[in-house]
Order: C-alpha cells, then structure tokens, then sequence
C-alpha cells in the first residue's frame, strides 16, 4: 500500500495537492482517491473500483487507442493557448464559470483555445453545475460564439430538471456529469431527456463493469472522464473506454498533465492526441518520489479503514 501526494500544476475544482493510495493485490495495482469532501459512504464505490483494479482483469478492449482531449483549467488565454497547442490534441475542454472569475475572462479563454486548435478543432466547456437556467442560456450562447462553436457543454447547472430547461433554449448539446456521478443511483437516474452525452467517471461509479452498466443504462452516447488519478487509476478509464460498445467523443483521460508528475515510469501521456489502452494499471515504480508525509499517511489509511468497513 502506498500514500501519495503530488502537487497539481494549477488549482483545479479548488484542489492544490492530488492525494491517495495505491493498493496491490493479486491482478496488480488500483488507485484510491475519493476528493476530499466526499463522505465515507460515497468513497465505496471509488474503493471497490480500486479492488477490481488490484484484483481482477478488466472486461475484453474492443479498441487499442482512445482518442483524448486536453483539459485547459482556469487560466490566462496564453497558457491556454501553450497547453493546448503543446496537447497534439484536436479537442480541448475548457473549465468555466469558476467561482469568482467573470464570463469575460472565460469567453477570452475560449477565444484563445479556438486560435490554438484551428478550425477542424473541437471545443468543450464544462461548468461543474455553476449557472442558473438563465445565465446558463446567456453564457452557452456567448461563449459558443467566442469558441467559433460549441461541441457541448458539461453540466451547465445543478438538477436534472434544470438540465433538461436549458437543453431545451440552447442549440449546443448538453452533457450531464456531476447529475450522474452523484446521483443517489447512477443505474437509475434518467438523465436521457435531460442531456445528449453522459459523462462517465469510473472511480466514483465503482469500477469498469459497473460503469459499463451505467453507461448501457443512460441510453446516450458517452464520455469516459477521469477523477485526475495518477496512471494508475487512467489505466481503468481507459480499459472502460476500450470495452464500451460505441465511443463518438474524445475522452477526458488526458489529465497527467495537470499534475506534477506521475508514480509510474510507464506513464499515460498521449501521442498525438491518442492514450494506449493498458491491460493492466503500469506499476508506480516512482511512488517513493511523492510519498505523502505522516499526518496526510494516517489520514488516508484512517479513511480507507473506515470505507472498508462500509462496504
Ligand atoms: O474531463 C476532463 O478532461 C478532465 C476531468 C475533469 O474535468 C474533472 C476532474 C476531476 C473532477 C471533476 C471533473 C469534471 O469533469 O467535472
Ligand atoms: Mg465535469
């Protein structure tokens, strides 16, 4: 079992410092990194997606390579502009609607990304529920006019049924996340009248198989997204991105590269805009490199005990 901690190259979601751990057990390794507001019982399902990891083999790949976007955090319109152009990627998703941050300095950004991707390029926003009905059709609206169009945008507000009002006024597809991942039952919510893709996150939906069966159960097109995990938790994203029977839309598994560095030396960094799909999680050879100090160790072992105990 190791703990890590490995600073993040921007705040993003409100966090500095990615932390975890990595278990071994018999198939090799699984990754456990609920966030850190997330309460003992909605971390079950991101441990037991961590133990299919460690302990059995994913369900057979039906591809070899997944295509991938960059993810441009809140930043300036010039380090939007480097990450992307650096990405080889032909789809970014910018974050938005970050609290404290004007929808100006969000429309520049997304201005910026245009330039860096070119026209054939594709360009997603993703809102982490922040609108209200109202601002969400006003900012889609200017916001695909300064991205030069919209692929979709991701969970523009927080409820279903606010989802589903906004779908209705704005021409840009709607992409439902948050209302998936946590929802009371992510097998059951109906999110089809209310969004055109599914985000789909495999540590918080509890593994390969059973995202594979919220995945079927959403009846829309899918996104496999990551919880920005170290390669080892990208490896079961991508494994349930390589076993989905359609894939239309680049994923969000690029997220190495918002983090400092990785525990692996085999590491899921994409080539030309593409992520290899492992069989297994790579080994973290390098987690000595970011061990966590004792405090933030017996944090995370304190709460992995808890959450065993739970499930
Ligand atoms: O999809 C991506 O490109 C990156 C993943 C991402 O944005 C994310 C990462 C951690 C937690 C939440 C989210 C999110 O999609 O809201
Ligand atoms: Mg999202």
């Amino acid at each position: 079992m190791r703990v890590y901690a490995i600073p993040m190259r921007n705040r993003f979601r409100g966090i500095t410092v990615r932390e975890g751990v990595l278990l071994e057990g018999p198939a090799g390794w699984g990754e456990f990194c609920p966030f850190l507001d997330y309460s003992d019982a909605e971390c079950v399902p991101w441990l037991e997606c961590a133990e299919e990891s460690a302990g059995l083999h994913w369900p057979a790949p039906l591809r070899t390579s997944i295509p991938v976007n960059c993810t441009v955090p809140v930043v300036s319109p010039e380090r939007a502009h480097e990450i992307v152009a650096a990405s080889g990627c032909a789809t970014a998703k910018v974050k938005v609607a970050d609290p404290g941050t004007p929808l100006s300095s969000d429309l520049e950004r997304v201005a910026a990304v245009r330039d860096a991707l070119g026209p054939g390029g594709k360009i997603r926003v993703d809102a982490n529920a922040a609108w209200d009905v109202d601002v969400a059709v006003a900012a889609i609206s200017a916001l695909e006019r300064a991205a030069g169009g919209l692929e979709y945008v991701e969970q523009p507000c927080r409820t279903i049924e606010e989802l589903a009002l906004v779908r209705r006024r704005v021409a840009v597809p709607v992409a439902a996340d948050e209302s998936i991942r946590r929802a009371e039952d992510p097998l059951k919510v109906a999110v089809a009248g209310a969004a055109d893709i599914a985000v789909i996150k495999v540590a918080p939906l509890g593994g390969v198989r059973r995202a594979l069966k919220v995945a079927e159960a959403s009846g829309l097109p899918c996104v496999i997204s990551s919880a920005v995990e170290t390669s080892v938790g990208l490896a079961a994203g991508l494994a349930l991105a390589a076993a989905l029977p359609s894939l239309d839309h680049a994923c969000g598994l690029a997220t190495l590269s918002l983090l400092t560095g990785d525990v692996a030396t085999d590491s899921l960094r994409p080539m030309n805009g593409h992520l290899p799909v492992p069989t297994t999680a790579p080994l973290p050879d390098l987690a000595d490199r970011y061990a966590a100090d004792a405090p933030t160790t017996a944090r995370w072992l304190d709460r992995l005990a808890r959450v065993t105990a739970l499930r």
